[in-house]
């Protein structure tokens, strides 16, 4: 828990309390559209004054070593849980691919260096897309990977890093953001939980991730675990690249079941969801869909994101295998039992792609339709928060936000966007 997250009072929060967001108290005009209307003349045109002994840089991520100084940085820096055992490890291949969406912009990616030894020590991003929020179409950047050297910490940093990025994005013209954090800051427009389901269960328990229940043997949690050896529904098989414009389709008509929803052009699809076999070159997004034999058309879609954390503190494992849910489409969507039905068979045989492809675990968030599926095909409920924010945008609040006690059935996801 942040120390601000107690009060969840605006004046705690020294500099978040200074940016165009909405205030907790839910106060503001509901009115939807931008909080503060930006005069690019006034958005300064040099960089922020940085703490003594350190120096802007922008890293060019089409080459190598700017590549490894960031995921130096981030490996050794990054997300951890909260006991620090577990901290994400993005990979190379994972960092390029996040990072060079289209229309990404160089100037985008902000790092600091120390001005002596030259050592990468904090990190921010943002790359363009566009947003769907209720009716209105939205530009914005995704803001991700905000990292500061722990040595660096609680200097008041982050403010700088965050302020800079702005700077670059409004002299691009682009004046909104979406982003996620676990700390609750002003003001979260849904937030969700982690969801876990063990694909080698054994291997979790040995990292320390999975725990042993006390009426329970280490036999019979590898057996509740147990998947089938290959996938149920007919015509399923890896996404093709002559299937864009379907997939297009048929993911533009499912997002539209959320409040908040990417709005994709082919070539996001393209860059996101579709991955080229070429030798040498590391997988990190998983694709499937499902062809009708009769019609040839595209039912259904899943895909899923590798992304490995590290055990830092353990012998035995050093490193734990995720998939992560990424965005999912199905034309059962026209009823809801039907929905139902299909998505617990659709995300099953995505656990059982995962597990081919030596998955150790896989994780979902609460949001879209995923309460429909969790429970029955067996995620563990998780320790870890995730909260989505809009900067400089409100909107009526998105159909779950509020809905924290009801039993997970009940809360149906109003978020449609997955931030990697
Ligand atoms: C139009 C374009 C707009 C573009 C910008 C849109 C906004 C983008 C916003 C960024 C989206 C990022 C999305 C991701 O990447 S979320 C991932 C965040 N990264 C990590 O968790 C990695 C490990 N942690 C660290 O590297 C540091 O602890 C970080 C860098 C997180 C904070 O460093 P440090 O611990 O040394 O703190 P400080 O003394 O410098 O600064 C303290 C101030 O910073 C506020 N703080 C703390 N954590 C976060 C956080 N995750 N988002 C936003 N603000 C945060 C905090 O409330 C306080 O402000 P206030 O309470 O006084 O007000």
């Amino acid at each position: 828990m942040s120390p601000n997250e107690a009060t969840n009072n605006m004046a705690a929060y020294k500099f978040w309390k200074t940016q165009p967001v909405p205030k907790f108290d839910g106060k503001d005009d509901i009115q939807q559209g931008p909080i503060k209307i930006i005069d690019p003349d006034e958005t300064p045109k040099d960089p922020y004054p940085l703490l003594d002994g350190f120096e802007w840089v922008t890293l060019d991520l089409t080459e190598d070593n700017n590549v490894v100084e960031l995921y130096n940085l981030l490996s050794t820096h990054y997300v951890e849980d909260g006991e620090g055992e577990f901290r994400l490890n993005y990979s190379p291949a994972f960092l390029r691919w996040a990072l060079t969406s289209p229309g990404w912009q160089k100037e985008w990616h902000v790092g600091v260096r120390a001005s002596k030894s030259k050592k990468l020590t904090a990190f921010i991003s943002g790359v363009p897309t566009k947003i769907r929020a209720h009716d209105q179409t939205v530009q914005v950047v995704e803001i991700n990977f905000l990292c500061i050297h722990k040595k660096l910490r609680s200097k008041r940093l982050a403010p700088l890093l965050i302020k800079e990025i702005t700077r670059r994005c409004y002299l691009k013209g682009i004046y909104q953001a979406v982003y996620t954090a676990a700390v609750v800051l002003p003001t979260p427009i849904a937030s969700y939980r982690y969801f876990h389901r063990p694909l080698n269960w054994l291997k979790l328990y040995e990292a320390g991730f999975a725990f042993l229940p006390l009426n329970s043997t280490t036999g019979r949690q590898v057996a509740k675990y147990h998947l089938p050896r290959n996938t149920s529904i007919p015509g399923l098989r890896a996404l093709r690249e002559s299937d864009l414009d379907a997939l297009q389709h048929l993911l533009e008509q499912y997002l539209a079941r959320f409040d908040v929803s990417p709005k994709f052009t082919k070539d996001e699809i393209r860059h996101w969801l579709f991955h080229e076999e070429k030798k040498g070159v590391e997988q990190v997004v998983w694709s499937y869909v499902v062809e009708d034999a009769q019609t040839q058309k595209l039912t259904d879609f899943f895909s899923f994101y590798s992304l490995e954390s590290s055990v830092t503190s353990h012998s035995k494992h050093d490193k734990i295998r995720t998939a992560y849910l990424y965005y999912y489409a199905s034309a059962f969507s026209s009823t809801e039992d039907g929905l139902e039905a299909r998505l617990e068979i659709l995300i099953n045989d995505a656990l059982i792609v995962a597990k081919k492809a030596d998955f150790d675990v896989f994780n979902a968030l609460n949001l879209q339709d995923n309460a429909l599926f969790l429970e029955k095909l067996r995620f563990m409920n998780g320790s870890g928060e995730l909260n989505y924010y809009l900067f400089n945008y409100r909107m009526p609040p998105v159909r779950d936000a509020q809905e924290k006690n009801l039993p997970l059935m009940g809360r149906r996801g109003g978020v449609g966007i997955v931030l990697v």
